[in-house]
């Protein structure tokens, strides 16, 4: 579904990492480690198309981005969820709203649509914040907003961006449950995170591919899980 091909990045002089190749396919879980600086963030923009490579392909279900027009990129995003590192809400809305805006932003918000954000509050936990703005809400609070606003349209794959970054460790180990879940039901998850342990907490139960941004190289990151 997402697929990058020797992929090569950099910023000006900076590059960052080259002869990166990833392939995400239904049902797989990867877990993105390394240091910060690295360049996780910019690898999971370029698996959206949010940056094009400057080097090799990315290709999101089957076309690389470089010949992406706008609509047919926009189409393609549609199955793609990111839980951003920073939540970027809009602060004026309601966390339901907010949640609910891939919706509106595509005309797609009607009364069954609204039901199933309501679910999904629900699955995330945040029902009773669901008419809070998001300056209200705790950083674990926030990280499932997050979540929950990703899989509104449904997307085949989830991109998640240091999601477990500013909670404490029972929020992140569920945070982690899930997209476990989420992946179960086949859907493809990569997940970019610094904490070695919850991925050792996962250990046995799941198969992973622990994947090591580091040295301008993407490769195994230690023992699958
Ligand atoms: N738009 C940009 N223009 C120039 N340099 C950038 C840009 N975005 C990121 N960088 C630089 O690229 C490098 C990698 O950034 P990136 O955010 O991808 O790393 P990261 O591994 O996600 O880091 P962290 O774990 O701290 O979030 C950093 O040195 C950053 O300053």
């Amino acid at each position: 579904m997402i697929e990058l091909d020797r992929v090569a990045m950099r910023y000006g002089d900076n590059e960052l990492f080259y002869d990166a190749s990833l392939s995400l396919t239904p049902g797989s879980f990867h877990f993105l480690t390394g240091p910060s600086g690295a360049g996780k963030t910019t690898l999971i923009r370029l698996c959206y198309g949010d940056l094009l490579p400057t080097g090799g392909n990315v290709r999101l279900f089957g076309d690389p981005t470089v010949t992406l027009g706008r609509d047919a990129l926009a189409h393609a995003r549609r199955r793609i969820g990111v839980v951003h590192q920073d939540g970027q809400f809009l602060d004026h809305l309601s966390v339901e709203d907010n949640v609910a805006l891939p919706l509106i932003v595509s005309g797609q918000l009607n009364a069954a649509r609204r039901s199933e954000v309501r679910d999904l509050l629900g699955w995330v936990g945040l029902s009773s914040r669901r008419n809070a703005r998001p300056q209200e809400l705790s950083g674990g609070e926030k990280q499932r907003a997050a979540l929950a606003r990703a899989l509104i349209l449904s997307p085949d794959v989830i991109l998640a961006d240091e999601p477990t970054g500013n909670v404490d460790w029972e929020m992140s180990v569920r945070l982690l449950k899930l997209l476990l879940e989420l992946n179960r039901l086949g859907k493809a998850v990569l997940l970019a995170t610094h904490d070695l342990s919850l991925i050792r907490s996962v250990r046995g139960t799941v198969q992973a591919r622990v994947l090591r941004l580091s040295d301008r190289r993407l490769g195994a990151g230690g023992a699958d899980i």
